[in-house]
């Protein structure tokens, strides 16, 4: 596993994260999904949020960075994140293709840790939950494993925990199939943490903000296309791509908020029937 990123942090201080998810981004700048161009698409959110001019510690990227497996999505992907003074940390979704994420993303600097250390009193785990070439998820033994230790290495820090995939119904019946498929026996093995107050996911196109065994987990929008909520089918939504800010406070509060951009030139084609 990579080396422990550690963030310093100004004593007391809170952490401010800022999470991009789902960039689905091409080789070619002109690729589209579903009739949004997802480059385009990444650059309005990244534009939008320097607009923003707000102060952010760390960004987390949770997965699905490229559509097409090619060395040159990351690439943009990069070249998008290297704007931000910040460092980017990442996980994989289950459309990534690690063998050219892991270095391509190196290359520019962005570091492949998947535990974070952020001043005294939080650390984030970064988890893999890819099976790869299925879009659902599963957490291998060895993550298991390794978050469990990475828990046991820290029990005084607060951990803001990371994955792909949703570990619980998003109440979308096609997206459920394509869930966390041992999100029980993670659900069981995080009941001994009660340091563990909240998960974050992206896959699942959307916000949610939900109690799960009395943890918090919240879903964003990806910065492309977004899947309508409350859906049997495959059902594209109309809202705009989005963005999600976390604080982490010293005593262990975690506040948030979803943004998305004022437009809707990113809107797909309204008759697909999936990717
Ligand atoms: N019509 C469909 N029905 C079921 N699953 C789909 C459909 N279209 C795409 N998918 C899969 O569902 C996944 C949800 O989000 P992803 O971006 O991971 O990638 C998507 C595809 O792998
Ligand atoms: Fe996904």
């Amino acid at each position: 596993m990579e080396s422990l990123f550690k963030l310093p942090l100004v004593d007391g201080a809170k952490v401010r994260i800022l999470q991009i998810t789902d960039t689905h981004l091409f080789a070619g700048e002109d690729q589209t999904l579903l009739g949004v161009n997802t480059f385009r698409s990444y650059r309005a959110v990244l534009d939008a949020i320097s607009a923003e001019q707000r102060e952010v510690d760390i960004i987390a990227a949770t997965g699905d960075l490229a559509q097409d497996q090619s060395v040159e999505a990351y690439h943009h992907f990069a070249e998008g994140i290297n704007r931000f003074h910040a460092p980017c940390v990442w996980l994989p979704g289950n459309h990534d293709f690690q063998p050219a994420m892991v270095d391509a993303l190196a290359e520019a600097g962005i570091h492949p840790s998947k535990q974070v250390l952020l001043g005294n009193d939080w650390q984030i785990l970064l988890l893999d939950t890819q099976v790869f070439g299925v879009p659902h998820g599963e957490l291998s033994e060895y993550q298991l494993d390794w978050m469990t230790r990475c828990l046991d290495q820290y029990p005084d820090r607060f951990t803001l925990i990371m994955l792909h995939h949703h570990p619980l119904p998003s109440g979308c019946t096609w997206l459920d199939q394509h869930s966390l498929r041992n999100a029980h026996t993670l659900a069981t093995v995080l009941q001994a943490y009660p340091q563990v107050s909240t998960l974050l996911c992206g896959h699942i196109h959307q916000e949610l903000d939900l109690d799960w065994y009395g943890k918090r987990l919240y879903a964003t929008p990806s910065t492309c296309v977004q899947f309508k909520p409350h859906c049997t089918n495959f059902t594209l939504d109309t809202l705009a791509p989005g963005w999600r800010y976390l604080t982490l406070h010293p005593d262990g509060r975690v506040e948030t908020e979803v943004c998305r951009l004022q437009t809707s030139e990113f809107s797909p084609d309204a008759d697909a029937e999936g990717y």
